[in-house]
């Protein structure tokens, strides 16, 4: 038996524009950061990540690069030693506000599971299998994505280029863009990001969403913008509409309160985002459904670890999304084929990614009927595109964002703005 002897790791951050979407803390800014994370192998075999892109992220993935020099990519117990002990007590911030509270726990999964991919699709590359068939096999080919519908501005204020979605600020923007994100890629199931207008314009946009598209399932989003009152009410309103409603409120007791009280199933990313917040969750009866993220969730394996406990307490198991490329797409798939309890349809933001902006060969993964087909090759099933990725890093090196902070691209339209939630 051979060793898959880690010699070196690159960490490359890349900068992608990213359209003038609007949410409760404020608007994105016109370039989202992710970064590209390759480990090598003394046989030669490049194993590839995708993690987010903040300075925050860099410094920890570079922290814990030195540390998995010189272990086995097939060793992953081994690797989550060395990088915990690399992370030592340190608590990254986290890289949006949106995914909840930093903690040290998530500090070591988010460190822990940028590398714990990589050497999956280096193990498969080694061996010439599907990082799906490393997790157990695939209960499905084919993996459902939802549309992942945004309010949103035209353009970026100042000399940003034109993106070709268009402004969508009212229910029939909302239902507009609905209908050429479906008419594009088949969608069935349908996310509103709310939490930007008053309640009671959702409730209608939502609405409008049911009467345009009976048959497909909508969620609705507003990252725990509203208060418990406000999201009795909403709740009240929408009870029937909705597959489920996520984080109206922040926090668990909060979501709680409101769980008390609807029939509408409650998820989160935002007050369940690590293994330590379950049992408090679960005491409660908080929510109904965890969004998981292997990237902050700890990777796939602890992905498969929440899909169990989720099994077990009766919680269902969607998953969450924030701005990204291919190779990330690529790991959601894989893991989400290999969870028989990952049934509702995952988010993702790839419609929102201009056209040539990815680093997988061929201009990245998508969708047909609203789902991806598993990639064939081993590993993850993705080939870094170079001229993309020095393409996307001078990108990176030229556009002056180092954090998201989508707070402070909005206080440039309106000065007065906070951010600060619940706001309704
Ligand atoms: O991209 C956004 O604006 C989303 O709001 C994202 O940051 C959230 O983390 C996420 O998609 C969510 O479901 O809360
Ligand atoms: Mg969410």
């Amino acid at each position: 038996m051979t060793d898959l002897k880690i010699v070196a790791v690159d960490i490359t951050p890349v900068a992608l524009k990213d359209p003038p979407l609007l949410n409760s803390s404020g608007v994105h800014e016109p370039y989202a950061l992710r970064s590209i994370i390759e480990v090598h192998t003394d046989a030669g075999i490049v194993g590839v990540n995708e993690a987010y892109g903040d300075d925050a992220t860099l410094a920890l993935l570079h922290q814990s690069a030195d540390a998995v020099i010189g272990a086995d990519a097939f060793d992953l117990n081994g690797i989550g030693r060395r990088v915990a002990t690399a992370v030592g007590g340190a608590e990254a911030s986290s890289p949006t506000e949106l995914i909840g509270a930093a903690s040290h726990d998530k500090t070591v999964a988010q460190a822990f599971a940028a590398f714990e991919v990589a050497c999956f699709d280096a193990q498969g590359k080694a061996t010439g299998r599907r990082v799906v068939d490393l997790l157990g096999g695939a209960v499905r080919e084919r993996v459902d994505f939802s549309a992942y519908l945004f309010y949103k501005w035209a353009e970026h204020p100042g000399d940003f280029d034109v993106d070709p979605w268009g402004e969508a600020l009212d229910p029939d923007g909302i239902v507009d863009q609905a209908r050429r994100m479906v008419d594009k890629y088949g969608f069935g199931s349908l996310k509103l990001k709310g939490g930007v207008f008053a309640p009671e314009e959702e409730i209608e946009a939502v609405k409008a969403l049911r009467r345009a598209f009976p048959d497909r399932p909508v969620r609705l989003d507003p990252n725990a913008n509203w208060t418990v009152e406000t999201s009795h009410r909403v709740a009240a309103a929408l009870e029937g509409e909705l597959e489920y409603l996520e984080d109206p409120t922040p926090g668990i007791p909060g979501m709680a309160e409101v769980a008390a009280k609807t029939d509408l199933p409650l998820a989160t990313n935002m007050c369940v985002t690590s293994f330590a917040d379950i049992p408090e969750s679960i005491r409660l009866d908080a929510v109904q459904v965890i969004l998981s993220d292997h990237h902050f969730w700890g990777g796939l394996r602890a992905t498969q670890n929440l899909a169990a406990l989720c099994d077990t307490f009766g919680l269902g198991l969607s998953m969450h999304s924030n701005t990204h490329l291919g190779v990330s797409l690529a790991a959601m798939a894989h893991i989400a084929a290999s969870t028989p309890n990952l049934t509702y349809a995952l988010d993702t933001h790839t419609p929102w990614k201009a056209q040539d902006e990815d680093v997988v060969l061929g201009g990245g993964l998508t969708f047909t009927d609203g789902a991806l087909t598993l990639p064939r090759g081993p590993g993850l099933g993705v080939e870094l595109d170079r001229d993309a990725i020095a393409r996307l890093h001078e990108q990176y090196l030229t556009c002056g964002i180092r954090r998201r902070d989508d707070v402070g691209w909005m206080r440039r339209v309106r000065p007065e703005w906070t951010g600060k939630r619940p706001r309704f």
